[in-house]
């Protein structure tokens, strides 16, 4: 396992550049800030995961890259440009980026198939016939086909976490950001979900920033995983994870990942125990 403290995307032209990103949510006199200024580089294509103690600042910085959340200080740049602008979160960019969350919000009035299309009927740029079939393709992409008429709550919990990587995808982002999108389904489904999102990474080669507590779930998904340091946290140090790909559930039998999950752990305990 090699690690490294400058967080930079190997060379390759970053499609998300952090430069001194932090924030503090109450700007009062003691505010303690939930992120200290972090700088990171993401390739176009990467597949990059943020492990950390709870409280790190994970979520924070999900949130400030998808727009939904401004920084106190530092640029965050999409492709070259700034996504926030006086303010205000530039529209044209934020549509480039695609949101999973931990508890799938599906509008339960609505069929699986109209939540998919949701984001497409709300900009209605496309024939109705298009935007049906673009979400049934959506829909077998994440190994969910057939179940398009189906009512929210009628489907699983993993079923809807698919539903929404579907509806994430459904407007063809350059970016998927996933904050702990598995981490209420039982260990199995948990299993089977990292194992589809690696395929469906495979196949469409989106940007992957997805945030966990899973030491195990970070070394079978990520090109790289970063760290942050406890509360108030900061990005500390950027793993490179070696395994090849298609990584198959024997790569977690194998004293080779368990050794990574193992220097993880070290590395994230020795972290906790820094004054
Ligand atoms: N809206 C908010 N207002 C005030 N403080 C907040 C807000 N959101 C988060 N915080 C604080 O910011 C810090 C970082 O929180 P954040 O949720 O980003 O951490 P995390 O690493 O994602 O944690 P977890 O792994 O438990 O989800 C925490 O101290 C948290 O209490």
């Amino acid at each position: 396992m090699s690690g490294t403290g400058v967080a930079s995307s190997g060379g390759r032209p970053p499609l998300i550049a952090l430069t001194g990103v932090g924030k503090i949510f109450d700007a009062g006199a003691g505010a303690a800030p939930a992120l200290l200024p972090s700088s990171l580089s993401i390739a176009d294509g990467e597949f990059v995961v943020f492990l950390g103690p709870s409280g790190c600042g994970k979520t924070t910085l999900l949130r400030m890259i998808s727009g939904l959340l401004e920084p106190t200080c530092g640029t965050i740049a999409i492709a070259g440009s700034p996504l926030w602008d006086g303010g205000r979160c530039r529209k044209e960019l934020r549509s480039r980026l695609g949101l999973v969350f931990q508890d799938a919000p599906l509008l339960p009035w609505l069929t699986v198939e109209e939540n998919v299309r949701l984001p497409l009927d709300l900009r209605g740029r496309s024939p109705r016939a298009e935007r049906q079939s673009g979400a049934r393709a959506m829909l077998a992409l994440v190994g969910a086909a057939g179940i398009g008429s189906r009512m929210p709550h009628e489907i699983s919990g993993g079923m809807r976490q698919r539903v929404a990587i579907a509806r994430a995808l459904s407007y063809d982002p350059d970016v998927l950001l996933m904050d702990e999108p598995f981490a209420a389904l039982d260990a199995i489904s948990r299993e089977a979900l990292n194992l589809e999102l690696q395929t469906l990474w495979l196949a469409t080669r989106k940007t992957v920033v997805l945030v966990t507590h899973s030491m195990a779930e970070a070394a079978f998904l990520a090109d790289r995983i970063v760290l942050f340091s406890p509360g108030p946290g900061r990005i500390d140090t950027v793993v490179e994870v070696p395994f090849p790909r298609p990584r198959s559930r024997g790569l977690t039998y194998s004293p080779e990942f368990q050794q990574m999950v193992r220097d993880l752990h070290e590395r994230l305990a020795g972290l906790m125990e820094q004054p």
